[in-house]
């Protein structure tokens, strides 16, 4: 794959905090026009991928680039295309919100004022109250219009709807959805809200202790897992079941939910027809997916 479409490749990258290893050799592309979705729990090394990123980590071993640029020496031009919203979003707390969005937006040509204006109202940002004073939330969504008004190329996202009430998540899903219609943005978002997430991305990449578990699109993993709902045509379920590749089955007798892998629709479909069942097949939703894929 050429550079051009490579955004961020990461080879061996290694970190280590005193005792912790946060990042224990992570390998990881990231494709122009794509949306990433970081996942992983509490200390699975997200935020601290995410910062070598930009830069503002450097790796004890491997390395990182960046917009073709080593991650570490990126400089004024790079930056300008990378824009960066994260839970402990320092912002300068003096300034009223309008003196803030004026203090950035002058440093980027290509600001957005007509997004601007409409986050502004959409998010029902005051401007004349002092940063200081905002509440959480509405210090994230201010966070947010300053990230993505001046339209970066990559937007990377370190849990960024976690201050936000459900219909700013909302919104902000809107929004993103908006963004990626334009194919040359990529978006990196860690997030634990599953539920979310699924909704937007188009690839996942799961850690656990530092490493990498899990990296596919989003639509393999949703053909590699199914949920199977059995209803018997006829008497009782046979016990036990004779399916290949469950991971997790529930039942009585009559009916059965399992959770599969690997296995296509039509021969879930001709397996039920033998034991005289009727099978719906749905796709497992991501927060299914995710406790497999780190168990
Ligand atoms: N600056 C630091 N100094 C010391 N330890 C750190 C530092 N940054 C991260 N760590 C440790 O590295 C590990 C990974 O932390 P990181 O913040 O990357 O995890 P995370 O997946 O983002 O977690 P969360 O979902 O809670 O935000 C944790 O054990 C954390 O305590």
């Amino acid at each position: 794959m050429s550079d051009e479409t490579i955004m961020v490749k990461i080879r061996g990258l290694g970190k280590r905090f005193g005792q912790i290893q946060a990042l224990d050799g992570v390998d990881l592309d990231i494709e122009r026009g794509r949306i990433i979705g970081l996942l992983g729990a509490n200390g699975a090394g997200k935020s601290t991928l995410l910062r070598h990123i930009i830069g503002l980590y450097l790796p004890d071993s491997g390395w990182c680039t960046t917009l073709g640029c080593d991650a570490g020496r990126l400089g004024p031009p790079e930056l300008a295309r990378i824009g960066y919203v994260h839970q402990e979003g320092e912002l300068i707390d003096w300034m009223t919100a309008a003196q803030l969005i004026r203090y950035v937006s002058v440093y980027y040509p290509n600001w957005n004022k007509e997004l601007e204006q409409r986050l502004v109202g959409e998010y029902e940002i005051s401007l004349k109250a002092r940063v200081g004073s905002l509440s959480p939330g509405q210090r994230q969504r201010l966070a947010i219009l300053i990230a993505i008004c001046f339209e970066p190329e990559l937007l990377i996202l370190d849990e960024p709807a976690a201050a936000l009430d459900p219909l700013a998540r909302a919104q902000f899903l809107d929004l993103l959805l908006q963004l990626i219609q334009d194919q040359k943005r990529t978006i990196v978002i860690s997030s634990h809200i599953l539920s979310d997430v699924e909704k937007v991305i188009d690839q996942a990449v799961v850690m656990k202790a530092g490493k990498i578990v899990a990296d596919a699109s989003f639509d393999a993993l949703r053909e590699k897992y199914s949920r199977v709902r059995l209803t018997s045509l006829a008497g009782p379920l046979p016990e036990p079941l004779d399916f290949a590749n469950v991971l997790e089955c529930r039942r009585n007798q009559s009916e059965a939910t399992l959770t599969m892998h690997d296995l296509p629709p039509e021969l879930i479909e001709a397996a039920a027809a033998r034991i005289h069942c009727q099978a719906e097949v749905h796709p497992l939703p991501l927060e299914d997916i995710y406790r497999i894929v780190v168990a």
